[in-house]
C-alpha cells in the first residue's frame, strides 16, 4: 500500500511527523509520500513559498527512508486540487494497488467542500487521523456506505472506503509555530532542529 500525506506544511512540524511515522507502520506501507501542496485551495496563499516549505520538509524527512516528498503540485499552475493529485498518481501505479490519503480530524470536517470531493474515493481510500482539538463531524450517508472498522479490509481494494485511526495526540500545529516566532518565543520541540534552524536563517514568519 502507499500513503499520501498533504499539507500545507508552513512549516512541517512533529504532529505531521510523528503522525506520519505512526501511520507508516500501523498500515506497513511501502511508502508514505509527503505532499506539499503549492497553491492552496481553501486558504490564502502562504508567505513562504512553496519552495521554502518543500525545503524544510526534505531537510525534516532526511534520515526517514520510508518517507520522501512528492512536488507534483508544485509542477502544474492552478490550485492544487487534490483529487487532480491523486489523478495524476494512480496514472502512475497498478491499478489494483491500494492507495491511502491521510487526513487529519479538522481536514476531514471540511472534506465535502474540497474539489470534487466524492471522486477522491475513486482513486483512493481516506484514513482519518485522529487530532486535538477536533472531533469528526456526524457521518454522512456517503461515508456510512464506505465506512470500514478493519484496516486489513483496505487491502482488498484499491480506493473507495473510509477508515477512521487513533494516533499520538499532540497538539502542535503550524499556526501556532508562526504565530509564536512572531512573537520571538522559543519554538524548540514542536519542530526539528534543523528546520528552526532554516527558519531563524530566512528569517521566515518573523512580524
Ligand atoms: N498535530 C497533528 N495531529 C494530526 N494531524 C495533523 C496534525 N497537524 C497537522 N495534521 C494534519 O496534517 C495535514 C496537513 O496539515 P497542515 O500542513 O495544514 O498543518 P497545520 O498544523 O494544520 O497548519 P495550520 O495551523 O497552518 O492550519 C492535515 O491533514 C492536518 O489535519
Ligand atoms: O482539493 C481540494 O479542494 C482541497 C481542499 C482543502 C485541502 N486540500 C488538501 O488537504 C491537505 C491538507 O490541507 P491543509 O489545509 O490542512 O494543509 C493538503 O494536501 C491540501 O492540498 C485539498
Amino acid at each position: 500500500m502507499i500513503g499520501i500525506y498533504g499539507g500545507t506544511f508552513n512549516p512541517v512540524h512533529y504532529g505531521h511527523l510523528r503522525t506520519a511515522l505512526e501511520v507508516s507502520e500501523i498500515f506497513a506501507l511501502h511508502e508514505l509520500r509527503l505532499l506539499p501542496c503549492a497553491q492552496p485551495a481553501h486558504r490564502t496563499e502562504p508567505e513562504v513559498s512553496a519552495e521554502a516549505r518543500v525545503q524544510m520538509l526534505q531537510m525534516a524527512i532526511k534520515d526517514y527512508p520510508q518517507f520522501s516528498c512528492d512536488t507534483r503540485e508544485l509542477e502544474r499552475a492552478g490550485p492544487s486540487y487534490m483529487v487532480d493529485t491523486l489523478a495524476s498518481i494512480r496514472s502512475e501505479i497498478d491499478d489494483d494497488m491500494p492507495l491511502l490519503l491521510f487526513i487529519g480530524t479538522d481536514a476531514f470536517n471540511s472534506l465535502t467542500s474540497w474539489h470534487r470531493w466524492q471522486a477522491l474515493f475513486d482513486y483512493a481510500h481516506i484514513v482519518v487521523m485522529t487530532r486535538p482539538g477536533y472531533k469528526p463531524d456526524s457521518l454522512i450517508n456517503f461515508y456510512l456506505d464506505r465506512q470500514v472498522d478493519d484496516r486489513h479490509s483496505l487491502k482488498s481494494c484499491p480506493s473507495g472506503k473510509i477508515y477512521f485511526q487513533q494516533v499520538t495526540q499532540l497538539e502542535i500545529s503550524a499556526s501556532f509555530i508562526r504565530k509564536a516566532v512572531a512573537e520571538q518565543k522559543n519554538i524548540s520541540f514542536l519542530l526539528p532542529e534543523s528546520v528552526i534552524e532554516y527558519i531563524q536563517a530566512k528569517r521566515l514568519y518573523r512580524a
